[in-house]
């Protein structure tokens, strides 16, 4: 289950439907696995106010829930992405908080609760994705105790200073743990959710297990599974909460490199582009937590100091649409192409782009030209889950060439550590590190980059959907495995 379906529903002008991918890494990450199994995915068809039918994309089954065009507003672009998207992502921007978003997101959250206890077997496993449903494990538990539930954090788990703000906090929790385990990206959001646990709800924690009380007075009560005595005689569920680093379908991007028609299409790029000495990527979804407008400020004042010369290397920055009807998002883009517009007027030439700026959504193909076209990956996020766009640069890169960028506060940092880390708040650092990898003489990319691809290639995305899906499954026999998923425990 996931907010989002593999493909958008979309009607043109004519009012002829069609279905298109949908943008964003969880999508990315989720549809192999979802092929390899026989299962349903629940979602919603990313259009408002249409009942759409069960139908099958790619060999995929897929049950869509329907959203109202009211509901769009308050559950979606309102309480997930204007109230926890920023909470989450360490209040970069402000959250709002609203009484009315809060009971529609309630309500949504119950809707995909039902779709999928009407859709699974006796027993069935169960895995909730992400942050806008939340409340679903605990929902779903209420209905249909047999099922094996998972739930998967995709986005950054906050600091409990941070998180104790939500007016919901307590409800928020509750609903997570009605999960057998509880996924996150990194060790460390998992910390701050078990900390959450403790200081919002008192219960006792060991490890990555929770122990959440159980109402003997509850006639369901029997019905749980690993439920155990604690050390004051009490009796308790327990929850586990651990990382699971999410990854990506390396051995696929590696063949999409190795296809002489996308080598191609990559010299074809550069030769676009008016063959510069230095091509450096930003890809993007157009979001503040990507940190697009601190990469341009280091960028433009590279080549306001004469550091950088516009004729030898180009910025090319993909920033696809997200999230368009949201404000804050509005003005991020304004923002980033009045910057993008003032670094072209002040330093292009007639024959040479200082940005390429790319305001579109790209296939899977031209992507990975765009990889093998890039000498330098730049990934700046202020906060960020994961960034799949990190792995998949590694992966293309079959000739074990190019230096990718990578931010400290990506969750892709703690595994890539032969990337060259930065800090984006810190633009002399990243102007500096911009420069490093432009210079870094070929002995050492080659270095770095076998050792990352060596990282991506062994940690894909296979391997994290296995390694939840054995937890959750060992969770179903009562036994939680203790020891962490292959992650730097740092
Ligand atoms: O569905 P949208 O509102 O259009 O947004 C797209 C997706 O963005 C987020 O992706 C996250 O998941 C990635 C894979 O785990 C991770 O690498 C990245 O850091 C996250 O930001 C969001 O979490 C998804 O729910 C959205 O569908
Ligand atoms: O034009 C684009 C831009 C991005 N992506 C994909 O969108 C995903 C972005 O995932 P990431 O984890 O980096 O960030 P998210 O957008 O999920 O926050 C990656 O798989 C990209 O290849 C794409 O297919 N076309």
């Amino acid at each position: 289950m996931s907010n989002r379906l593999p493909v958008d529903r979309v009607v043109d002008e004519a009012g002829q439907a069609t279905w298109r991918p949908s943008p964003g890494g969880l999508v990315t990450a989720l549809q192999p696995v979802m092929r390899a199994e026989d299962g349903v995915w629940v979602g919603w068809a990313g259009v408002a106010g249409e009942e759409v039918e069960p139908f099958e994309a790619d060999g995929i089954s897929i049950l869509p829930v329907a959203l109202s065009e009211q509901e769009l507003q308050e559950y979606y672009e309102g309480f997930s992405n204007d109230t926890l998207w920023p909470l989450y992502h360490d209040v970069i921007a402000q959250p709002s908080y609203h009484r009315e978003w809060w009971d529609s997101y309630v309500r949504v959250n119950r809707r995909f609760a039902d779709a999928a206890a009407g859709a699974a077997a006796p027993g069935a496993v169960v895995w909730v994705h992400d942050y806008q449903l939340q409340l679903v494990p605990a929902m779903l538990r209420e209905v249909r105790p047999d099922l094996v539930i998972g739930f998967f954090n995709h986005i950054p788990f906050p600091p409990y200073g941070i998180y104790s703000q939500l007016p919901w906090r307590r409800q928020i929790i509750d609903g997570l743990l009605g999960a057998d385990v509880i996924g996150f990206q990194r060790v460390a959001d998992a910390g701050n959710f078990s900390r959450a646990v403790r200081r919002l709800k008192g219960y006792e924690t060991r490890g990555p297990i929770i122990e959440v009380p159980i109402d003997t007075d509850d006639p369901e009560s029997g019905s749980h599974r690993h439920v155990t005595t604690n050390r004051h005689g009490g009796l308790v569920r327990t929850v586990l909460a651990r990382a699971f680093p999410i990854s990506i379908d390396a051995e696929a991007y590696q063949e999409l490199a190795r296809r002489p028609a996308i080598q191609e299409r990559a010299r074809e790029i550069r030769e676009e582009l008016g063959n510069p000495e230095t091509i450096m990527l930003g890809v993007d979804r157009l979001d503040y937590t990507k940190g697009i407008g601190h990469r341009l400020k280091a960028f433009g004042e590279l080549l306001r100091d004469g550091r950088l010369d516009v004729e030898k290397v180009t910025l090319v920055q993909v920033a696809s649409p997200s999230r368009e009807r949201v404000e804050t998002y509005r003005q991020l883009r304004d923002e980033i192409e009045l910057t993008v517009g003032r670094i072209n007027g002040d330093y292009a030439t007639l024959g040479h782009t200082a940005v390429a700026y790319l305001h579109h959504g790209y296939p899977k193909e031209e992507m990975v030209a765009l990889y093998l076209a890039a000498d330098v990956m730049l990934v700046t996020a202020l906060r960020d889950g994961m960034n799949l766009v990190a792995k998949e640069y590694v992966a293309t890169r079959v000739d074990e060439d190019g230096v990718l960028v990578l931010s400290e506060f990506a969750g892709a940092s703690d595994e890539l550590r032969q990337a060259l880390l930065i800090n984006p708040h810190d633009i002399e650092g990243l102007k500096d590190a911009m420069l490093q990898a432009i210079a870094m003489p070929k002995r050492d990319r080659v270095r770095r980059m076998r050792a990352l691809r060596k990282k991506v290639l062994t940690n894909d995305v296979a391997r994290w959907s296995a390694s939840f899906l054995e937890a959750l499954t060992r969770s179903a026999h009562g036994d939680h495995p203790l020891q962490d998923a292959p992650v730097n425990r740092r």
